[in-house]
């Protein structure tokens, strides 16, 4: 079995009940949940697989925690790891940029030579731009906590069953 780790980044705490969620569901792994201020690199080199949560926090802005963390990141060799992508956003509010973070996010571990997996379709979610979304669908899995936090448990449980089969 891979070992996996949750890594999140989270300013008001839902990108990290987010990754509760996700760590109770993928509790057969036993998998290590880690806050980013934690500053935890490590995690990312003993671990197979890792599944990353972040916020968006206006266009081009990472969340902050992750910021912090992002200069070591960009100096990483990715190669041979699984990578799955979150990303928490308020598509109402801010429709001309949700989770775009996500989206960095994916551009930066893809360029570090990860394998990404957890696209998600966009049907269902009302925005108008996202740098999350790449030929059509989303990098990871989106979630609105502002607006949609009702779909949150089901399309976490939709994902993290579409994610399974790259885990063993
Ligand atoms: C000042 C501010 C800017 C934000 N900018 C964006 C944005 O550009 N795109 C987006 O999708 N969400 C945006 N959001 C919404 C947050 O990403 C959302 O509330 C998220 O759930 C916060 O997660 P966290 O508590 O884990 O940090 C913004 C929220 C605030 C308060």
């Amino acid at each position: 079995m891979k070992s996996i780790a949750i890594i999140y980044g989270s300013s008001t705490e839902n990108t990290k009940r987010a990754a509760e969620k996700i760590a109770e569901r993928l509790s057969e792994y036993s998998p290590s949940l880690i806050d980013i201020y934690d500053g935890d690199e490590e995690a990312f080199h003993s671990n197979d697989v890792l599944i990353l949560g972040i916020s968006t926090w206006g266009v081009k802005d990472l969340q902050d925690d992750w910021s912090d963390f992002y200069h070591k990141l960009e100096k990483m060799d990715l190669t041979g790891k699984t990578v799955a992508l979150f990303g928490l956003g308020d598509s109402f509010i801010y429709p001309d940029s949700f989770v775009d973070a996500m989206g960095i996010l994916y551009e930066t571990v893809s360029e570090k030579g990860a394998t990404t997996v957890g696209e998600v379709s966009p049907d269902g979610y009302q925005f108008d731009y996202s740098r999350a979304l790449k030929n059509g669908v989303f990098v990871g899995l989106p979630l609105d906590e502002d607006n949609d936090a009702d779909l949150t448990d089901e399309r976490i449980e939709k994902w993290v069953e579409s994610l399974k089969e790259h885990l063993s």
